[in-house]
């Protein structure tokens, strides 16, 4: 039993017990109204230590208020968490997360070094060496004020403060958002440099090709309610194929339209376009008996499965 932040006792596994497994973010009923609006709905969510866990959902659907929960910016209106079995309010908890805000709110006074002084202060030892080597991956010049940096350079000092102590938790809301491609793919190496290393990272994001190519699971979040919860491998295999296949002769969408897997069978000239989600067994067994010349399939798209969830379901 482990003290929530509100000083309760709440069931948490033994890390060590055979089988548990380490939730470094613990969430239980967790909600947030302000007025007649319920930003966030009872969540129940665990982040499992050593994980990159990707929190999806559109605007508004309540990402960064569950995030300013975490760290008592804001108080739940009912429910839990925990942050390291602890509260994000708490200053020895705080040193060992790393926090990249949504909006960044640096004093435009201060240099990136003066934050950086700052916050070496705040969390203790930090090794100046690996803040060097964060200032030079991300080509940041430590001397100029805050005030006269673009918006991506602002975002790069968020990167090197939340990274600089080598937190064992990062929790990270649109981390990327202003920067440009190179230094995108340079913030992915580092997630896979920390991951390596056996940090957890939560990351909320509206670029889905990089929470696919990043997160080992998902949590998607609509109108403040969990929509989903999710392995990224899982929702790979759920997620449709396109198959194209090229005949010798005039072709007929009829064989395959009610397959199993099939979503969509359409024919045009000699090319049967379909859409399968799953196993593809049943279409190749079919494709099987007739005078196939060609197969042409694309890539299967993560992205419409996010997508998916995304959008209003019945
Ligand atoms: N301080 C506040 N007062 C009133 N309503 C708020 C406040 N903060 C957030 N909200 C509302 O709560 C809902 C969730 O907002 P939140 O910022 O958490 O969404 P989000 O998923 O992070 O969105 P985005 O992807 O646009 O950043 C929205 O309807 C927003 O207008």
């Amino acid at each position: 039993m482990v003290p929530d932040h509100q000083g309760r006792e709440a069931a948490r596994p033994h890390p060590h017990q055979r089988g548990a497994v380490d939730s470094v973010i613990e969430m239980r009923g967790l909600s947030k109204r302000f007025g007649d609006l319920v930003a966030v709905d009872a969540l129940d969510l665990d982040v499992h230590r050593g994980e990159v866990f990707g929190y999806l959902g559109p605007n508004g659907s309540g990402k960064s208020t569950t995030i300013r929960m975490l760290f008592d910016f804001i108080r739940p209106s009912a429910g839990t968490y925990t942050v390291l079995g602890g509260s994000g309010a708490d200053p020895a908890i705080r040193r060992r997360v790393g926090y990249i805000p949504g909006e960044l709110r640096f004093d435009p006074r201060y240099t990136t070094a003066d934050l950086i002084a700052f916050y070496g202060r705040l969390r203790g030892s930090v090794d100046t060496t690996y803040v060097d080597e964060l200032l030079e991956r991300f080509d940041l010049d430590p001397v100029r004020p805050i005030g006269q940096l673009s918006t991506g350079n602002r975002r790069k000092t968020a990167i090197v403060q939340a990274f600089m102590h080598r937190p064992e938790l990062l929790i990270l809301d649109e981390p990327t958002a202003g920067l440009d491609p190179l230094l995108q793919h340079e913030f992915h190496q580092l997630i896979g440099d920390v991951k390596r290393a056996g940090a957890t990272v939560f990351l909320s994001s509206h670029v889905l090709p990089e929470v696919e190519a990043l997160a080992d699971r998902v949590a998607i979040l609509r109108t403040g309610r969990l929509v989903t919860v999710a392995a990224v491998d899982e929702l790979a295999r759920h997620a449709r194929q396109h198959i194209d296949l090229h005949l010798a002769g005039d072709a007929s969408a009829e064989p395959f339209e009610n397959l199993p897997g099939v979503v969509r069978a359409t024919a045009s000239g000699a090319v049967i376009r379909l859409v399968v989600e799953g196993n593809v067994d049943a279409v190749l067994k079919a494709a099987a008996t007739l005078p196939v010349r060609r197969i042409v399939t694309h890539e299967t798209d993560l992205e419409d499965v996010f997508l998916d969830f995304y959008r209003d379901q019945p």
